[in-house]
């Protein structure tokens, strides 16, 4: 039978070169198709461990093979965010994207945010492989936020005790003084209001991490937020990370290989400018009390890392701490523009729990309970503007069964933080009050900015002090107006110089006097006034 089929193919060719030609081509293009279409069949397309086929959510139907992946790019980076909104009313609750060889699955609403990120988090826990921004570009140690389940518990373990419970005490001190500092920098040099913030965030976090109050020159900081900026670009830029496999190809049949090695040669670089001299000071005893010293690498902690890992583990526990709390101060500041009825609520608010005139004091962290107006406004501040319109994806590591779904492992699920934040009433207007629900100082109540489930934010406990104390104390002391014309909806988040024109003055001289005292009470006035170069 098979010589039959050759004979004939034979003869074929003999009598029609030409359309044999053309046939044969057809044929092996189309096996050549069907394979790799096989090969990187989504994820989600795929029979998961329990063998049953799988059966998603509806979502739009995207490209052979690259899927949406056009579509999210550009979702992802729309002001508008009109794409990232549509997923929400065009599909409903859940919309599933093929991105790649990976299936994604958006969560629309807080209530299933709530049932697959939460109530399964044990199920829904890992990542999944992103063979450039957790590998390449990490020197192969991984980044804490997207590392997949196995070798996430360990950092996660070390950071977990460092962030939560009597340790948040200790740090409030240095949180207070930082921001005292903030406050005195903004009577100085006013114009350079989103700097302070920067200087701010990265402060506490290095003195948390490393132990020493930061002294770093502005070329330095602008690199580490530089880098940042390139790390966050360069998550899901890379066809490697949609598929996965191509990273077992040979480096020079790699596409776009070496930009990303050169990115994790100057990530290696900045890090280890940061983390030597302070590992030196721990090896030779004169380090002062930190994560790095106290638990990274001290023997009674069982760290099972290695001594570049714990550089890796705390190097981007500042880049997670800093950035983030940076941009949310520079949301506040937008909002106070734009809703100047919210930001004067805010200042009576505190004025009526820290006094004007003779008796006025600056709100302290102690003050949470009593300014919830204040709490109320930090998570507005995150819902109106948020800083990852996508939480990375939350990788089904065991088949789900969800409401007559059927998601197989490896399927991702992603928080669309824009279509959640707008399941309220007016979600464009800037409104503290729609959170003043008995909830307000449980910044996690009703608020999926900082992800949800087993990856929560390590950090969201530490930076809703950070906004607290910040948002209070700068609408006590400060008025901001516009400086020229801004659009309300470009935040330019990643820029280093001024992001929008502000104009800030502080609130009266009885304020200036208030701000100088007390820097100079907290041994931080000098500090403040030292030019940009060094802090
Ligand atoms: C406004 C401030 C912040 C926001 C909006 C924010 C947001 C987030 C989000 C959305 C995630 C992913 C969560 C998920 O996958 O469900 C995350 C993870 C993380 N954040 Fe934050 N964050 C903030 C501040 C901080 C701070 C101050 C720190 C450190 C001190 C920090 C450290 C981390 C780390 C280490 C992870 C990785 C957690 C893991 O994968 O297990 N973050 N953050």
């Amino acid at each position: 039978m098979f010589s039959a089929v050759l004979r004939g193919l034979s003869a074929f060719h003999d009598s029609h070169p030409f359309a044999a030609f053309a046939t044969f081509s057809v044929i092996a293009i189309g096996l050549a198709y069907a394979a790799l279409a096989e090969f990187f069949k989504p994820a989600g397309l795929r029979r998961g461990k329990t063998g049953r086929p799988p059966k998603l959510p509806p979502g739009p139907k995207g490209l052979p093979f690259l899927g949406s992946l056009f579509d999210l790019k550009e979702g992802r980076t729309d002001p508008e965010f009109k794409w990232l909104r549509g997923l929400s009313t065009n599909y409903g609750e859940m919309a599933t994207l093929h991105l790649g060889a990976k299936t994604w699955v958006f969560l629309n609403s807080k209530r299933v945010v709530s049932e697959i990120i939460a109530k399964r988090g044990s199920a829904t826990n890992t990542r999944s492989p992103m063979p450039v921004s957790s590998g390449i570009v990490s020197h192969g140690h991984r980044r804490s936020l997207l590392m997949t389940q196995e070798k996430w518990a360990e950092p996660r373990r070390v950071m977990h005790s460092l962030l939560s419970g009597s340790a948040l005490k200790q740090y409030g001190a240095w949180q207070e003084m930082e921001s005292t500092q903030m406050l005195a920098e903004y009577l100085f040099k006013p114009q350079l209001w989103y700097r302070h913030h920067y200087r701010y965030a990265n402060s506490v976090i290095v003195r948390i991490a490393l132990g020493e109050r930061l002294v770093k020159s502005t070329k330095e900081l602008e690199d580490m937020q530089n880098l940042v900026t390139y790390f966050v670009n360069s998550v899901g830029t890379s066809m490697l990370d949609w598929f996965p496999d191509l990273a077992r190809l040979p480096t020079w049949l790699q596409f776009g290989r070496g930009q990303w090695d050169a990115l994790d040669r100057w990530n290696y670089d900045v890090y280890s400018s940061w983390w030597a001299p302070v590992r030196n000071k721990i090896l030779n005893g004169t380090a002062p009390p930190s994560f790095a010293r106290d638990t990274l690498l001290h023997k009674d902690t069982k760290y099972t890392g290695s001594d570049e890992d714990a550089m890796y583990v705390a190097m981007q526990l500042i880049e997670a701490g800093s950035d983030t709390t940076r941009e949310a101060l520079n949301i506040m500041t937008m909002a106070a523009l734009e809703h100047p009825e919210a930001f004067a609520k805010a200042r009576a608010d505190v004025d009526r729990v820290c006094g004007t005139g003779e008796n006025v004091r600056l709100p302290m962290l102690d003050d949470m309970e009593d300014l919830r107006y204040i709490c109320a406004m930090a998570k507005e501040v995150l819902r109106w503007r948020a800083i990852f319109p996508t939480t990375p994806d939350h990788t089904a590591s065991q088949d789900i069964d969800f409401e007559g779904y059927h998601f197989p492992t490896g399927t991702g699920f992603v928080i669309n933080t824009i279509a959640v934040g707008a399941e309220c009433e007016n979600p464009e207007d800037f409104c503290p009050d729609r959170w003043m629900d008995g909830h307000e100082t449980d910044i996690t109540h009703g608020l999926w900015q900082f992800g949800g489930g087993r990856r929560i934010c390590v950090g969201y406990r530490l930076a809703q002090r950070s906004l607290f104390i910040n948002i209070a104390r700068l609408v006590q002391c400060f008025n901001y107006e516009a400086n020229g014309p801004y659009n309300p909806k470009i935040l330019n988040l990643e820029a280093t110089d001024e992001p929008f024109p502000v104009k800030v003055t502080v609130r009266s001289p009885a304020y200036k006097k208030l701000i100088v005292a007390e820097a100079e009470r907290d041994g931080v006035l000098q500090d403040a006034k030292l030019g940009r170069e060094k802090l």
